[in-house]
């Protein structure tokens, strides 16, 4: 069936066909020439997308490694876990770098599929993800007692989605230390665009050897990243010392629970799985960790399992376990741009790795042998008490 143009269109038609006619062939060559490059440079556009909020297909990278090296990078990464059951990273001084090449290969992926917060949450009654996950990081704000004016300390702040919801319920200052480049680029340039720029700050560096001086900040707090320390002390210890007597450090840790057995194989492997597909060097039981802050001088004020502690919640890994077959379109996509040459070569073998750890982490939540939000609230001892 034909359809008829509205009159005014082909009357426009006709005119611009008619001044088409009048230019000379020369002419007529530029004005080809740059209707072909403006269609190319459109069509690039809708297929690249814009940076502002989250990397596109064909914008995957390898953070802060040259494309030519993610293969390299990701064997690499993969040879550093030992072969024996429980072993983790073998080479434990090499933990920090090997931590820093796993967010370079996985920081566009998590933003891609996941968002701008890289962690769990439990799914609160009546409230989407998006809400649920703002109310688990406005905890920290209120657990921190934070107030405008005050300086914060995130402890591996990744593309800064807790600490932009920190920084705007408190009104306190939020500074972010992330161990990779790649990340500080990224959230200073979402920090800016969503307006928290007055209140943030990130810098690169590692949490084991920080950048501040000693009684700096009035609080501190970390989401799933100490998990990544070759030892919690470390990275415990260097918490207390930026900290100020009397203020408070919360976490929200990845450790596994009473219900883990370390002669139990299945167990074993699960852990295996969950640390190397998230960059962990080993794991750590729940009370590891709280001796771990105790052991550099924190008075333990709180300590709960917040997988298990609310009985309306719904389960941190009820959105994976959602996202299964998400998880199979998106590794097809991811090896439809690898065999055109558009991603990184290496990209899909790391994706298929999140796919893998996705189930690993089903698992352990499923079994109840593993949870990654700890709660562990802890308090520097000192004059200026807060109440
Ligand atoms: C705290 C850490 C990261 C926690 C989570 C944010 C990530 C753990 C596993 C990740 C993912 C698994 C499957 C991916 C999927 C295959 C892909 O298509 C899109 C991204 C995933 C959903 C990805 C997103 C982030 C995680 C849920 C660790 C590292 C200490
Ligand atoms: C799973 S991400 C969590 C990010 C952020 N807390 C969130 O919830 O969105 C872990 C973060 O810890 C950081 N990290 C791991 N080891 C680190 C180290 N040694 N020094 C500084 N940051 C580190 C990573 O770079 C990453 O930003």
């Amino acid at each position: 069936m034909a359809v008829a143009l509205p009159a005014a269109v082909t009357s426009a038609y006709e005119r611009l066909a008619g001044e088409f006619d009048k230019l000379s062939t020369t002419q007529k060559y530029a004005v080809g020439i740059a209707g072909g490059v403006t269609s190319l440079y459109l069509l690039a556009k809708v297929l690249k997308g814009s940076d502002r909020d989250k990397p596109t297909t064909l914008q995957l990278s390898g953070g802060s490694i040259d494309a030519s090296k993610v293969k390299t990078e990701f064997d690499a990464y993969a040879d550093s876990y030992g072969k024996n059951a429980g072993e983790g990273i073998t080479d434990r001084s090499k933990t920090v770098h090997l931590v820093d090449v796993f967010y370079s290969l996985v920081t566009d992926i998590y933003e891609w599929g996941w968002g701008q917060s890289f962690h769990f949450s439990p799914k609160l009654p009546n409230k989407d993800l998006k809400a649920s996950e703002a109310a688990h990081e406005a905890r920290i704000a209120a657990l921190l007692r934070l107030q405008p004016g005050q300086k914060a300390l995130d402890c591996g702040c990744g593309v800064g989605g807790p600490m932009r919801t920190v920084a705007a319920v408190s009104g306190a200052h939020v500074t972010g230390i992330t161990i990779n480049q790649y990340q500080v680029d990224r959230a200073k340039s979402h920090n800016a665009r969503q307006g928290l720029a007055p209140l943030t700050d990130v810098v690169r560096g590692d949490f084991t050897n920080m950048p501040f001086k000693e009684n700096t900040f009035d609080g501190a707090y970390a989401i799933e990243a100490t998990c990544h320390a070759p030892k919690l002390e470390q990275v415990y210890g260097e918490i207390y010392r930026v900290l100020k007597p009397g203020s408070y450090f919360v976490s929200y840790e990845w450790v596994s629970t009473n219900k883990y057995d370390a002669n139990n194989a299945e167990h074993v492997k699960i852990m295996d799985e969950i640390n190397f597909g998230n960059g962990l060097p080993e794991m750590r039981t729940w009370k590891e960790a709280e001796d771990a802050g105790k052991n550099v001088g924190f008075e333990l004020v709180m300590s709960l399992d917040l997988a298990t502690a609310s009985v309306v919640a719904g389960p941190w890994y009820e959105r994976l376990r959602m996202g299964k077959y998400t998880h199979a379109i998106n590794h097809g996509i991811v090896s439809t741009v690898d065999a055109l040459g558009l991603a990184p070569k290496g990209l899909k073998e790391v994706h298929h790795m999140l796919v893998e750890v996705a189930k690993s982490l089903i698992h352990g939540g499923e079994s109840g042998i593993f949870t990654p939000m700890h709660l562990l609230l802890f308090r520097k001892p000192g004059a200026d008490k807060k109440k």
